[in-house]
């Protein structure tokens, strides 16, 4: 691996991309600033639509910006794309293996187009069957491999040079759960040994969770958070759901909560909702309190923030949601190779 660069893996100002569709403008990403470090785990989070695909399409040179400057590795995505490309690996949705050829050809060939010897391309080849357990059907033709077979070899692609930089978009789509837990492990695991900088987009809050160092939240082309997970979850607090006889049990508890420093209150019919720093330290005194005051709770639920929570909070939508009302795809597709 080269380590020329020492400046972040990835800089972007203003990165902005529309797309012209049945004559309206879709502006898919609007104005990205962003600095990932070089060694970064960093996963796109948002829900259909959000732009994280066309992110990712630009950081990876398959098309270009609207406006705005992006640079990956040292090098501008639009004026040095050529760099780009020997810098990064890309996973892209679909497999990117031809089907007919074996597993261990296609790995071999991709070394080879990135410039590998051909004794360096068998062995890096080699290698990579090895660390994705892949050893039992390297051999076999890619059309016969199973959907988490396939997704490790197109992993295993993205590899083959050694990229500074490693784009995986949607990895783990169409998995089942245990291979989506297998591929995350395999994730971390290159990422721990390889030291290259990883950027995934996923809709899968717990991928993101469990994975990555650093979460960037996107929405409608936009960033709304942008941090590690844990840090995104705790700023939002944790939720002590208090559920009462009735409507007007639970505006009188309400307004009892409402002094609750640095606690945020909603109330929604017979339940209320306490977003405070550690729910659990503080919900003796919370219940003490409303049944000093006539008021005791039926019900008491403490929960730690999810990601989702998150999300509903930045939104006023659950992602979760979101994920069931898929945007509708683009009918009209603007050419997507870079001029
Ligand atoms: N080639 C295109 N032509 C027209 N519109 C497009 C094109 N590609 C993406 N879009 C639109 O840009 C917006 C962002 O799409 P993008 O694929 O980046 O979102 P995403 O966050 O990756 O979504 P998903 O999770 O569904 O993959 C959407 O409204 C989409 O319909």
């Amino acid at each position: 691996m080269t380590t020329t660069h020492t400046g972040p893996a990835i800089v972007t100002r203003g990165l902005t991309r529309h797309f012209t569709s049945r004559k309206q403008t879709v502006e898919a990403v609007q104005g990205l600033d962003l600095e990932i470090g070089q060694g970064e785990l960093v996963a796109f989070l948002g829900p259909n639509g959000a732009g994280k695909s066309t992110t990712l399409r630009m950081l990876t040179t398959l098309i270009p910006p609207t406006s705005g400057t992006a640079s990956v590795a040292g090098h501008d995505v639009v004026t040095g794309q050529r760099d780009v490309r020997q810098a990064i690996g890309f996973v892209g949705q679909g497999n990117g293996a031809g089907h007919r050829q074996l597993g261990r050809d296609e790995l071999i060939s991709q070394g080879r187009a990135h410039g590998l010897s051909r004794a360096d391309a068998h062995r890096r080849a080699g290698e990579l069957i090895a660390d994705l357990d892949l050893e039992a059907v390297a051999d076999r033709k890619v059309s016969s491999l199973s959907g988490g077979q396939r997704r490790r070899l197109d992993i295993a692609m993205g590899l083959v040079h050694l990229p500074r930089v490693l784009f995986l978009d949607e990895p783990s789509t169409g998995l089942d759960p245990q291979n989506r837990i297998n591929l995350q492990e395999l994730i971390q695991r290159l990422h721990a040994e390889t030291g290259s900088t990883v950027v995934l987009t996923t809709h899968y809050l717990e991928e993101a969770d469990a994975l990555a160092g650093r979460v960037i939240v996107v929405d409608h082309g936009r960033v709304i958070a942008d941090d590690s997970a844990a840090r995104l979850k705790s700023g939002l607090g944790d939720l002590v759901r208090l559920g009462f006889g009735s409507a007007s049990d639970a505006a009188r508890a309400a307004g009892r909560l409402s002094r609750v420093p640095d606690s945020r209150v909603d109330t929604s019919a017979e339940t209320v909702d306490l977003r405070v720093k550690d729910g659990s330290a503080m919900v003796g005194e919370v219940l003490a309190d409303l049944a000093a005051d006539g008021v005791p709770p039926t019900r008491v639920e403490v929960a730690r923030p999810t990601l989702d929570d998150v999300f509903l909070d930045l939104t006023g939508r659950s992602l979760r949601e979101t994920q069931q009302t898929p945007e509708p795809t683009a009918t009209e597709i603007e050419s997507e190779v870079a001029a």
